[in-house]
């Protein structure tokens, strides 16, 4: 098997990411590698295969509409380096609550989920498992292993798919704070085999596009975020989100993700990124990308 019929995700199965993965194949079709999928046991495993060509792509979360960024994910773009974003889905996320047959909610000694799977069924737990304690897991599906083989009753919060394939009873449904939860995954794809003219290509068959940048800016001056954002202004290029991340230089020091309308290479984006180069800021193409859902 060559890298290039692999995609890595966020594993183990039975987790939202493998679920974005499916719905990225469905779409993508022959452009996606059919023939081995990787589970990886954290996301930063996903990129670092993925960026050293282990696997041609591979999936992430990126955003939550509840809880934000997926720091995890950003940061491995903003300080590793290597990777471009060649797809986007945003999919509705619920979440259930999972347990070992027969153990009942009075039973449950803890909780354990994905941090974020956690943050977004704050409210829920608080009101039914007051006091019980909760357990971090690298994933909804890592979770529901973990409820298997615990000594302890725990439940999981994690996909009815995880339910099945872990043999788990589900306790609670959609138990999510908000019934609108989205979460934004990312198909990734290492920037030495990911090139430009593979980027239009498909951009040009699978439609709508986006493009995200990192900005750093220089030397620090009243005005040095404004004299970028007017850059996009003076180009009418729209931006769909702005982003900021600690560069690690020290408190107060941050850079920018960027999402925008356009492409990398339409005239507008270009003479805006040149205004920017003229501000002394920098700035890193992450990719011109369809969203797929
Ligand atoms: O843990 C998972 O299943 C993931 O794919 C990460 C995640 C966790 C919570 C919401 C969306 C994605």
């Amino acid at each position: 098997m060559t890298a290039q019929t692999q995609l890595a995700f966020l594993g183990p199965s039975g987790t939202f990411t493998e679920e974005a993965a499916r719905v990225m194949s469905g779409v993508l079709a022959s452009d996606l590698p059919g023939e081995e999928w990787v589970a990886c046991d954290t996301i930063a495993d996903v990129l670092d295969l993925t960026a050293s060509g282990a696997t041609a792509f591979g999936v992430v979360p990126i955003e939550n509409s509840l809880e934000g960024s997926v720091n995890i994910t950003l940061d491995w773009l903003a300080h590793e380096g290597g990777l471009v974003i060649a797809a986007e889905a945003a999919l509705p996320v619920s979440h259930h609550l999972l347990a070992r047959s027969g153990v009942s909610g009075e039973q449950i000694e803890g909780i354990v989920s994905h941090p974020q799977a956690l943050a977004q069924c704050r409210g829920y737990l608080r009101n039914h498992f007051p006091g019980v304690p909760q357990y971090a897991a690298e994933s909804t599906a890592a979770a529901a292993e973990r409820v298997i083989r615990d000594p302890e009753d725990l439940a999981a919060i994690g996909t009815r798919l995880a339910a099945r394939i872990y043999g788990l009873e589900i306790l609670d449904s959609e138990i999510q704070d908000e019934a609108n939860n989205r979460t934004r995954f990312v198909l990734v794809a290492a920037e030495s085999r990911w090139t430009e003219d593979q980027q239009r290509e498909f951009c040009r068959r699978h439609g709508s596009s986006k493009t995200s940048a990192l900005i750093t800016l220089g030397e620090d001056h009243p005005g040095a975020l404004y004299e970028v954002l007017a850059c996009f202004a003076r180009e009418r290029v729209n931006l769909t989100r702005i982003e900021s991340r600690p560069t690690r230089r020290g408190l107060g020091s941050y850079h920018f993700f960027v999402d925008m309308e356009g492409q990398w290479w339409d005239p507008a984006v270009i003479r805006a990124v040149e205004g920017i180069h003229e501000t002394g800021a920098a700035v890193r193409d992450l990719g011109t990308y369809p969203v797929i859902a």
